[in-house]
């Protein structure tokens, strides 16, 4: 047999309904024709392609109150907690290929569906906690936290096919690193939840290191719990990652974003993945979409066990004259 470092279950979710911008459907294939699984199975990883799921067209999805495209939203975020939950069950470490990252709502929910609690590392230029009253968008992706958070559930209104959402996360369990575009009605939740924010701030006065130490002392202060990682691309530099639907200037650098997944694949504790907002049609050149796309597999394959200073596979062994 051979050893594995991780077990890897790969879900695309071609799925663009949590905002109006055409292309971020087009991630999970554009991930894996960059060579993600060859990679992964390089670096010793046994991988299984669960392959894209499909999601129910939904016609005359009108606005609820400013919420847009809440059926289509919840429709596809029921499939895809049934998908990430069956793909835990199967024993794998979740990778959910995004796709934009209203999906993180049903990825988090089958995630915990399959595991109990988990904590929750949200890596990312925006929150993504407004609820349905506080966003002035009404556009999902910037929601889903909103959703999956006990704390708020009381100011959730119902919404259709969001029935079957059930709060899975505690405040106390979550921490965002990389934040630089926070609404006001953001703001005051994360304060008035006492949620752990390391912004970009932090990120330049502690360093990537510092920040992800205290990221992993205070998940583990009491129980060590697995860990969901919910990665945005737009937490990258936009001169790194440009294609990408709401990028913002003063992201982390590449080198600090591979840090990250680098560290969180050492505590072992690492259980679902998603990577998010990819989108193609974002780049002013074919260029800037496969800086994207490659710099989405590298913080991928940093999760799963590549290291910068190189890797071997464990039965390596020098070739005899
Ligand atoms: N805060 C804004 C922008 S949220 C950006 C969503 S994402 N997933 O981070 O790109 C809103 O609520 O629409
Ligand atoms: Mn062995
Ligand atoms: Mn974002
Ligand atoms: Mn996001």
């Amino acid at each position: 047999h051979h050893h594995h470092h991780q077990s890897v279950g790969i879900i695309g979710a071609p799925f663009s309904k949590g905002q109006p911008r055409g292309g971020v459907e087009r991630g999970p294939d554009l991930i894996r024709s960059a060579g993600l699984l060859q990679r992964l199975e390089e670096q010793g990883c046994a991988v299984k392609d669960y392959g894209n799921l499909t999601f129910e067209e939904v016609v005359d999805d009108e606005p609820v109150g400013r919420v847009k495209r809440a059926r289509a939203v919840g429709s596809a975020n029921q499939r895809l907690s049934e998908a990430v939950r069956a793909v835990k069950k199967d024993g794998h470490t979740s990778v959910m290929l995004g796709g934009d990252h209203s999906l993180a709502i049903g990825s988090i929910h089958g995630h915990s569906a399959a595991v109990g609690e988990l904590s929750v590392v949200w890596v990312d230029a925006h929150a993504d906690i407004n609820t349905p009253l506080t966003s002035t968008t009404g556009n999902i992706h910037g929601q889903p936290m909103s959703y999956l958070l006990h704390e708020l559930h009381s100011k959730i209104p119902v919404l259709p096919n969001f029935s079957w959402v059930k709060p899975c996360v505690s405040a106390k369990d979550l921490v965002y690193i990389g934040l630089r575009d926070v609404d006001p009605g953001e703001h005051y939740i994360l304060k008035l939840l006492g949620v752990k924010v390391f912004s970009m701030r932090e990120v330049d006065q502690l360093g990537v290191s510092k920040v992800m130490e205290q990221t992993c002392d205070y998940l583990s202060a009491k129980v060590k719990k697995p860990i969901h990682l919910s990665y945005d691309i737009d937490a990258i530099d936009p001169s790194i990652t440009p294609a990408t639907g709401t990028p913002v200037v003063g992201g982390l650098t590449y080198r600090e974003g591979v840090y990250i997944t680098e560290h969180l694949c050492q505590t072992g504790l690492l259980s679902g993945v998603d990577l998010v907002e990819v989108n193609p049609l974002r780049g002013q050149t074919e260029a800037e979409a496969q800086s994207t796309v490659s710099t989405a597999v590298d913080l991928l394959l940093g999760c799963f066990g590549r290291l910068r200073e190189g890797n071997h596979p464990p039965a390596y062994a020098l070739p005899e004259p």
